[in-house]
């Protein structure tokens, strides 16, 4: 039985400590809302977040930070990407000790242009992190919950960093994989939020099964190109981080992103789509953030540039759909002369 506490109590955290809970650790949620704490702590529900799901009676939770961090070897960070900076900044005034540190986060700093890993690497002392592993993969917390087999991947340069998260969550129901690849990991699970942002514009607009399948091929294309220029390994893009994590996002109607796009193809503004989708849509700092990469990278991200011009620069959907669809012809695969 391991300590291990969960800083965020959102669907996916209060997910991934109900999985924790479930193999016996002795687990401890953290919610920076003490109502919610409570909630869950006494009630053993968290009706904003998980609707008509009862969580294990062995999970504990809290709004007292300093013991949340004290409680734990292993911490897992289950914030929004915009939040991971503040958390570890509070989390660096009560680390004593050198822990185990896992993210689950979906995103890309704007401006800064860093992936997770590298935020986290940059606010905590790097002498009291033992290491810093992800975890991500196709993995809807609704699904999570009610103990559906999802498949997810732990990935660290470390390998035996990731095979300790991977003994800690892996049970019947929840399999998990180990990969190295840190970078094509991350870059994967943040981008597939921009394409399935993209796939539910394009359903909100009524296109069909021909568009949707061209977005995640397409998509899974660009996603690629990026990565492999930041340092990725080709094949991680092929595995659940990459195409596996792009199909639960772009046919799923409890993905968030595939939801505010959804809003956006029928008409809405950005302001009313996330006010109405009420959690984290994490596909638009992203947009914002690999639009700035894709510049920096000089690589060619098509699907990313028309997202970004219907979020940030008022372009109508079905006009940026046409953009993408009279561009100069190509050949299908880019180094197709290696072939
Ligand atoms: N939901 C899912 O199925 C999956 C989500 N993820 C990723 O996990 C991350 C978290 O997502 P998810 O749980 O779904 O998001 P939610 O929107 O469901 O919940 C976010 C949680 O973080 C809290 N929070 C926000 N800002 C802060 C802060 N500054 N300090 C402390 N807590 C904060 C929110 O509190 P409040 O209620 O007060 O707003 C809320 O409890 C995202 O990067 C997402 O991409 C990954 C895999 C699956
Ligand atoms: O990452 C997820 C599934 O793997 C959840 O996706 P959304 O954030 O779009 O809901």
């Amino acid at each position: 039985m391991e300590k291990i506490t969960v800083l965020g109590a959102g669907s996916w955290g209060t997910a991934l400590a109900m999985v924790l809970a479930n193999n016996n650790h002795d687990c401890l949620l953290w919610s920076h809302r003490e109502d919610q704490a409570i909630e869950i702590d006494i009630d053993h529900t968290n009706k904003r977040y998980l609707p008509n799901i009862v969580l294990p009676s062995n999970l504990n939770a809290t709004s007292d930070f300093e013991r949340a961090i004290d409680h734990a070897t292993t911490i897992i960070l289950a914030v929004p990407t915009k939040a991971i900076r503040e958390v570890c900044q509070q989390m660096r005034v009560h680390l004593k000790e050198k822990k185990l540190f896992v993210h689950v986060s979906k995103g890309i700093e704007p401006n800064s242009l860093k992936r997770i890993s590298e935020m986290i690497e940059e606010e905590l002392p790097s002498n009291l992190v033992e290491a810093i592993v992800v975890l991500s993969g196709p993995s809807h917390a609704e699904e999570v919950v009610l103990h559906h087999p999802t498949t997810i991947t732990a990935a660290c340069e470390k390998l035996e960093a990731a095979k300790k998260v991977q003994d800690l969550f892996m049970n019947n129901s929840f399999r998990v994989y180990t990969n190295d690849d840190v970078i094509g990991v991350e870059i994967g699970a943040a981008l597939k939020n921009v394409i399935g942002l993209a796939a539910g514009i394009v359903d909100g607009l009524g296109y069909g099964d021909n568009a949707k399948a061209a977005l995640i091929t397409r998509g899974l294309a660009e996603i690629s190109r990026l990565g492999i220029s930041l340092g990725a390994k080709a094949y991680t893009f092929s595995g659940l981080t990459g195409m596996g994590d792009l199909i639960a996002t772009c046919t799923s109607v409890h993905s968030r992103n595939w939801k505010a796009g959804n809003l956006l193809g029928k008409g809405a503004t950005l302001e009313n789509v996330l006010d109405e989708v009420g959690m984290v849509v994490e596909g638009v700092r992203t947009t914002q953030a690999a639009y700035q990469l894709a510049q920096k990278q000089q690589v060619s991200m098509p699907i990313t540039e028309a997202l970004y011009s219907v979020l940030f620069e008022h372009v109508n959907p079905k006009e940026a759909v046409d953009i993408l669809m009279i561009r100069t012809k190509k050949h299908e695969l880019e180094d197709y002369k290696t072939f």
